[in-house]
């Protein structure tokens, strides 16, 4: 069981996150829904350990995947040696197989740069699932993208989680999204932001 319990968070004299608990359970999937600048992507950074000032406490999985906005590959090595890098112990099949899950059969050699943009997406999501992670962060993963490349990741991503099962936390500003995605959804709502109350499920949940 993931368990965040942030009481407060500020950046400066600034406070940005008010009380903010809520747990994920193993294989399950979860959005986190607000406007912009509200505060999701810090609380991403907090669960993941990235930010460690705040007040309150965190308790997670060690093997974690995080896909961000922006495909964030080492460009100096191939789509192959990403994966490996990034996945202690991962064998060379193993990981020809992740890039043929994300429709980059072939493409192991190729360096990011001569990947498309929609393309080095796919590559930073087999990097994510290869590893199969107890707890995925995704940090809008499909923002400002086509509409169809969009949607195939979306359904790329649907088909990856089912077959992985991560607990899963993602940000998105797109209801649609988060209901399609998501067995539950965190709404982040005020100022400094807290979870807004009637979306919140608590019921199972210690
Ligand atoms: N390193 C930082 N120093 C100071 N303020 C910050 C820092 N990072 C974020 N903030 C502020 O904290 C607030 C929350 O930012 P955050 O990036 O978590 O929001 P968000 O909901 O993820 O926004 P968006 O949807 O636009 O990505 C914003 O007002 C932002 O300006």
């Amino acid at each position: 069981m993931i368990r965040v319990d942030i009481l407060s968070k500020r950046y400066g004299r600034v406070p940005v996150l008010g009380p903010v608990h809520f747990r994920i359970a193993p294989g399950e999937t979860v959005a986190l829904l607000g406007p912009s600048g509200i505060g999701k992507s810090t609380i991403l950074r907090i669960l993941a350990g990235i930010d460690t000032d705040f007040e309150g406490c965190v308790s997670r999985p060690e093997h974690m995947a995080i896909v961000f906005q922006e495909p964030t590959l080492l460009p100096w090595r191939s789509a192959l040696r990403n994966l490996t890098l990034a996945n202690a112990g991962l064998s060379e099949a193993a990981a020809r197989e992740a890039l043929a899950r994300v429709g980059l059969k072939g493409r192991g050699e190729a360096f990011p740069g001569q990947l498309s943009l929609g393309q080095q997406r796919r590559l930073a999501l087999a990097r994510a699932f290869a590893g199969r992670p107890e707890l995925l962060i995704m940090d809008e993963p499909f923002v400002s993208l086509d509409a169809k490349t969009a949607e195939t990741m979306i359904a790329l991503t649907e088909t990856l989680i089912a077959e992985t099962r991560p607990a899963t936390l993602f940000v998105t500003h797109a209801r649609a999204e988060a209901e399609r995605l998501a067995d539950r959804i965190l709404e982040l709502r005020g100022e400094p932001a807290t979870l807004s109350p009637h979306l919140v499920q608590t019921e199972g949940y210690d």
